[in-house]
C-alpha cells in the first residue's frame, strides 16, 4: 500500500503547533504561540502570550491603550520568550516557529539563545520601532527570517478519534 498522500508538511505541523498554542492566551485583541524546533526536527520548547506565572490573569490589564501600567504591555511575558524559558535543553542551531514577526526584546533573547531561523505568518507590526531594531539585530546575527505565505489551509482538529 502507499504511503498516505495528504499528510502535513512540516512547516504545515510546526506552525500549526504554534497556532493551537496561541490558543490558550488570554489576550482578547492579539493570540501569538511559538514553538522551537532543533536541527532534528524536534520540538524543544512551545509558548503564547500571557501573564507570568504566579500573576492573576484577572488582576492585571489587557488594555491597549491608556497610561502604560493601565495597559497589558509592561506584563505581558511574549510568546517567543515564553518558548524559550519553557524550553529543554540546548536551542543552538534551533529554528522558532511563531505567528507573529519577534519583537526587539524577543530578538535578544532569540540570538542569546543560539536560534538560527525564524519563521513566521504575519509581520503586521513591521512599520513599528520594535520590528525595525530587531531586524536589525537579526540581519548582524545572521539569523536567517523566512515568511511562510498564509495558504488558507485548514487545519481541523476534532477532539475525536
Ligand atoms: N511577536 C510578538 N509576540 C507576542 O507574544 N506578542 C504579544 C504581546 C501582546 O500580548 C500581544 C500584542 O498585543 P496588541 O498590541 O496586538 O494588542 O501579543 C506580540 C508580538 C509582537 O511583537
Ligand atoms: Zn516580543
Amino acid at each position: 500500500m502507499p504511503k498516505r498522500p495528504d499528510y502535513i508538511s512540516w512547516d504545515e505541523y510546526f506552525m500549526g503547533v504554534a497556532l493551537l498554542s496561541a490558543m490558550r492566551s488570554k489576550d482578547p485583541s492579539t493570540q501569538v504561540g511559538a514553538c522551537i524546533v532543533s536541527p532534528e526536527k524536534r520540538i524543544v520548547g512551545v509558548g503564547y502570550n500571557g501573564f507570568p506565572s504566579g500573576c492573576n490573569d484577572d488582576d492585571l490589564p489587557w488594555e491597549r491603550e491608556g497610561a502604560f501600567l493601565e495597559t497589558k504591555y509592561p506584563f505581558v511575558c511574549h510568546a517567543e520568550l515564553n518558548a524559550i524559558l519553557n524550553s529543554s535543553g540546548n536551542l543552538k542551531g534551533s529554528s522558532l516557529y511563531v505567528a507573529l514577526f519577534p519583537c526587539n526584546e524577543c530578538a535578544k533573547a532569540i540570538i542569546q539563545a543560539g536560534i538560527v531561523e525564524i519563521v513566521y505568518l504575519s509581520d503586521k507590526y513591521a512599520d513599528t520601532d520594535a520590528v525595525k531594531a530587531s531586524k536589525r539585530m537579526f540581519g548582524q546575527a545572521q539569523v536567517r527570517l523566512r515568511q511562510i505565505t498564509p495558504s488558507g489551509k485548514r487545519l481541523v482538529i476534532e477532539l475525536k478519534v
